[in-house]
This record gives structure tokens, sequence and C-alpha cells, in this order.
């Protein structure tokens, strides 16, 4: 008998998934991150997927590093990077969401005097990214107890960076964990910062912006840098999944 593999496990859901991008309003997507530099894709994955993806942590297999973010001083919790090759559903997933995301990411760096311009399709950006010597696969698995949080940050691997990622909320707050809200903060030039909760259920996807994003003031564009983190989980385990779409060093 041969064991399944990852790719095989999630790939009856797959479909589903990446095929439900394709029914959102991109316009109103398009228009939240631009405003805001966040946008939320309600329950773009369902609870049986959530629970794929999330079970997916316990394989080490899987994985090429695991972090205990209070080593590092990250604040408390713990993630694992996925190794390449990716778990089927995650590949698809990064790779179909850079496709709908890159022509707003060539027009925030278009706006912000950024000379940088990414490739229609990831794998061609992932080529890139491994020229420029970042080679190892960035999509992570987050994991938190009670007490636990994540501390304000940006994920910057190297030169090269997209300037949008996604995170995936894979437990429901009120039942399966209290607290540990995705945060996002945005820092204005000579401003105080501002910060914004996501009210993130089960399966919703935030997009949102990874470390300048362009707004529109009075006397023309300026550009603000965003942080994001996770409030304290105050009770159960939180699960979630990042995806990032540059590799790193
Ligand atoms: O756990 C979260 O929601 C935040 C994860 C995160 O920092 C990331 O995906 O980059
Ligand atoms: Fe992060």
């Amino acid at each position: 008998m041969t064991m399944p593999d990852a790719s095989s496990r999630t790939e009856p859901f797959l479909p589903t998934a990446v095929t439900r991008l394709a029914t959102l309003d991109w316009q109103h997507i398009e228009s939240d991150l631009d405003i805001r530099g966040m946008a939320i894709l309600p329950g773009l994955l369902d609870e049986g997927e959530c629970r794929l993806l999330g079970g997916l942590y316990a394989r080490r297999e899987l994985f090429r590093r695991h972090i205990e973010m209070a080593r590092h001083g990250f604040g408390h919790g713990e993630y694992r990077y996925f190794a390449y090759p990716l778990p089927r559903l995650v590949a698809e997933l990064r790779a179909a969401l850079y496709a709908r995301l890159v022509p707003i990411a060539n027009r925030w760096n278009l706006a912000m005097r950024q000379e940088r311009r990414y490739p229609r399709q990831h794998v061609d950006f992932l080529a890139e990214c491994h020229a420029a010597g970042q080679h190892r696969p960035t999509p992570l698995l987050l994991r938190y107890h009670a007490g636990d949080n994540n501390c304000l940050h940006q994920d910057l691997y190297g030169d090269l960076a997209f300037p949008l990622q996604a995170v995936i909320l894979l437990t429901e707050p009120g039942q399966e964990h209290e607290g540990g809200e995705f945060v996002l903060s945005e820092q204005r030039p000579r401003r105080q910062s501002r910060v914004e909760v996501l009210p993130l259920h089960r399966g919703d996807v935030a997009i949102f912006a990874s470390h300048h994003r362009p707004v529109q003031g009075t006397r023309g564009i300026y550009r603000v840098k965003m942080r994001h983190g996770v409030s304290q989980v105050r009770a159960g385990q939180r699960l979630a999944a990042g995806l990032i779409f540059h590799d790193a060093e």
C-alpha cells in the first residue's frame, strides 16, 4: 500500500478554493486595497479545507523550518515554513492569488515611483527571486495557544519583495479560540500610526500590503509603511496559513 502524499490529500479540495477566486468581485477588492491597504475574501476556504490545511502542521516532513517565536523576540507562538514542493492547495492558491494581485502591485509601484514591475505569472516571479538568491519557500502555517501573540512586523526576506501578501484564518474565533485578532498598522510620514483590526472568520483570506503602500493625499501620493501582527490569544488554539509571494534568501 502506498501512503497518500500531501498533494494527493489536498487535491480533492483544490478546485473549490481556487475556482471560488474567479467568482469574487475583484473591483471591490481592488478598491479596498487602494483605499485601506487590505481586503477580506470571506469564506474562500470551507471548513473541511481549513481542517485539512491546518492538519498539515503535524506533518514535519512537509516543512523546511520550525520557528519558536519567543526565541527571536517575535512574540509567542510557533510557525513552520513549508518546504518545496508545496502541498498543491498552497502552491495553486499562491499562484492564483498572485495573478489576481499583480496588476495592483505594478500600479502601486508606479504610484510610489518604484522601478520594479512584476511578471504576470507567479512562476516567472519565482524565477526572478531564485536568480537573485532568494530560493527558499515562504508559505507558512502558524499555531498559537492561550497567551500567544505575534508582534507587529513585515515579512521581507531579501531585496525582492512583492507588495501584497495573504493570510488565511483556519480556526473559528469564539469557537476554537478567543482573541488573536489580526491587526494592521499604518505609519504615515510625520503622523501617528493608525491600526485596523480585521474581523476574520475561519476560511477568510485577508490580503494586505506587506511593506509600503501608496496613499492619495491632498498634495499628491505619499507612501505609508505597513506592519501586521496578531493580538493575544486568550483561549484555545488559533491556526493560520500565510501566503507570501516572494521567496527567501
Ligand atoms: O497568524 C496570523 O494571522 C499572522 C500571520 C503572519 O504574520 C503572516 O502570515 O505573515
Ligand atoms: Fe507575517
